[in-house]
Parts: structure tokens; sequence; C-alpha cells
């Protein structure tokens, strides 16, 4: 339980301030321009296919690589000009990470606090609360060489956040581990938001960040498409399941008409007696859909409104970045 500590940070509302960020390796622009802020105390889904630049922007905003061009600051500093102090105030989980091997868990705990600038007589007490907190107590005298690979990686997530920074950085984090290993993890992750600390969390499992996240970003080919916040009910499109009572089957032609004055409605798709739409989340768009339907003669016997998930905004989003992408 993370329930006793409070991080005192300072108060700025955007812990994170990026302005047209640009990295390059050797023959690629893997960061092309990107400005974004991240809100003090959110949870960051950080999404995107293979490659588009996800590891890479994290490793930026760790001042671990050079930006080609741009400005990052965190929790007020120059990630750029003040690396060191930088590192005191961010935790870091790279997808790749290693682990000394013949040190046990405590001793690797011990290592990190140190290595973090903890003052001596307050590592034995924040390597016992880290511990706690990764469910890592019965653990703290086994070599990390034979701790299982869920053990591992939340040894791995102790280590980052040993010395309470402001932001948690974490690249893949649930990679490898069990359901109930993740479930665990989505569990540490709200405690440590509800403490004051923010994450930026990349990951591929979408069902998962949509326990804990806040915000969501999606990047693609080094360029945002998405960034905006899920935790107000307004924030996400509604997806709106229904049924018509007719002989036979709804025709997608008809719907089709029947919505284009709609501005934003979109019919996703047709089968027998069923049509889904997705809807934005203005409060009127429901209402507006349904009098469209109704007045075009369509014999609506159930109107489903269901929020969209993570995963399927992901899908949405993507599916329309793709297209604009080959339009150009
Ligand atoms: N050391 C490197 N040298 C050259 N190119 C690199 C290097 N590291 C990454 N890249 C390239 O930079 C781009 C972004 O890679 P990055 O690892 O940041 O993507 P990612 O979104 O984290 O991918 P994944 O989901 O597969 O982990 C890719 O085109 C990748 O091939």
């Amino acid at each position: 339980m993370v329930s006793a500590t409070h991080y005192p940070f300072s108060a700025a509302s955007d812990i994170v301030q990026i302005r047209n960020l640009s990295y390059e390796d050797p023959g690629v622009r893997a960061l092309n321009n990107l400005s974004f802020n991240v809100a003090r105390g959110s949870v960051t889904a950080l999404v995107g296919p293979n490659g588009a630049g996800k590891s890479t922007l994290l490793r930026c905003m760790a001042a671990l690589e050079q930006a080609f061009d741009g400005d990052i600051s965190v929790d007020g500093i120059d990630v750029g000009e003040q690396a060191r102090e930088c590192h005191r105030r961010i935790g870091y989980l790279s997808d790749f990470y290693g682990l000394y091997d013949s040190l046990s868990v405590r001793q690797c705990l011990t290592y990190a606090a140190l290595s973090q600038g903890l003052l001596k007589n307050a590592v034995s007490s924040a390597v016992e609360q880290t511990a706690q907190q990764l469910n890592l107590s019965l653990k703290l005298d086994t070599i990390s060489k034979t701790l299982s690979r869920g053990q591992r990686q939340r040894l791995a997530i102790g280590q980052a956040l040993i010395h309470t920074p402001a932001l948690l950085i974490l690249d893949e984090p649930a990679s490898g581990l069990d359901p109930e290993a993740r479930h665990e993890l989505a569990t540490l992750f709200s405690q440590l938001r509800a403490a004051g600390m923010t994450l930026i969390v990349s990951s591929h499992i979408l069902a998962e960040l949509d326990e804990y996240s806040t915000h969501l970003l999606v990047i693609r080919q080094g360029c945002i498409v998405e960034n905006r916040a899920l935790n107000s009910d307004s924030a996400r499109a509604e997806r709106i399941h229904v049924s018509v009572q007719w002989a036979q089957p709804v025709e997608s032609r008809l719907v089709a008409q029947l919505i284009a004055p709609l501005g934003g409605v979109e019919l996703v798709q047709t089968s027998a007696h069923e049509a889904l739409f997705l809807v934005p989340p203005e409060p009127c768009a429901r209402q507006a859909l349904l009098s469209a339907l109704v007045l075009g003669g369509l014999p609506v016997s159930a109107f489903e409104p269901k929020q969209e998930n993570l995963h399927q905004s992901y899908l949405r989003i993507m599916q329309s970045a793709n297209q604009k992408g080959d339009q150009q």
C-alpha cells in the first residue's frame, strides 16, 4: 500500500512540457516536431504501432537521448541542460531492462536508492516500503537471478520508483506478466496516482491501460495523432447499438442517407436487424441520431449507447490516421 506517502511536488499544472521535439537516428526521423504537455497527477497511456517512436520519446523525456531539435521540460527542469537534476525527478523503466543477477532484492533496491541520492538513514525504510508496494517483502533476501519473470519485472519497477520520483515513465511494464500480476500492477499505478505521482505508461495491452489511464497519447510514424483526456464521460465517442423491428434486414444505404445531415455521426456496421453507430461525445448527438432514425421511418425497438473503450478508440484513431496518411 502507498497510502502513507504523498509526493510534495511543485504546483504548476503541467509536469511535462514538450515543444517541437524532433529526434533522428541515422537515416530515421523517429520523432517529428512533437509538442504536448502532460498534466500533473495524470496517468498517460502512450500507444502506437511498433516503430511509432514511443520508446524514443520516453528516452528523450528521461534525458537518455539528445534531441535533434526542440525543448523538453520536466517539473520545471530543462532536460537538455540539466539531465542529472532531471534524473532525480524521474523514475524510468526501459522496455529492455537489466538487473544485477547476483544481488538479492534488498541489495538491488538499496543500490537503486543510493544511486538516486537517498540519504543513508532513509534507505532501509525506502527499501522496505518499496518491497511492500511491489509485493516483494517476502523476497527481500532472494537472489534476483532466481526470481520469476513477473517478480523480476516488479523489482525493476521498484528500482525505478524507490526515490519517489515526481514522474514515473514505464516502457512496456506489463510485458511477460500473468493476468493476476497485471491486475496488481494496475492497482499499484492507481495507488501511485492517488498519492500524487504522474505516470506515463507505454503498452500494447489497451484493456489494461483502460483500467487506470486518465489521458491518451497516440503516436504514429513519429507524429502525434491524438492527445486527450479520458477521465470525463464527455471525452469519448459513444457506440450506439440500434435494433430495428422490420421484416427485412436493415439496409445500410438507407440508414447512411438518414444520418448524412448529422455532423460526425458514423455508421460503423449493419447486420440483420441491427446497426452500430459511432457518435461524437456532444450531449445532443445521441438525441439527433434517434430523431433522424425515427423521423426517417425506421421502427427502432432498442437504442443502447455504450461508451467506447480504449481499444475501440485506438483502432478508430489509427484507421482514420492511416486513411489520411494514404491520401497524402
Ligand atoms: N538505435 C537505433 N538506430 C536506428 N534506428 C533506430 C534505433 N532505435 C530505434 N530506431 C528506429 O526509430 C523508430 C522508432 O523506434 P521506437 O523503438 O522508438 O518505436 P516504438 O514505438 O517504441 O516501437 P515498439 O512498439 O516496437 O517498441 C523506428 O523506426 C526504429 O526502427
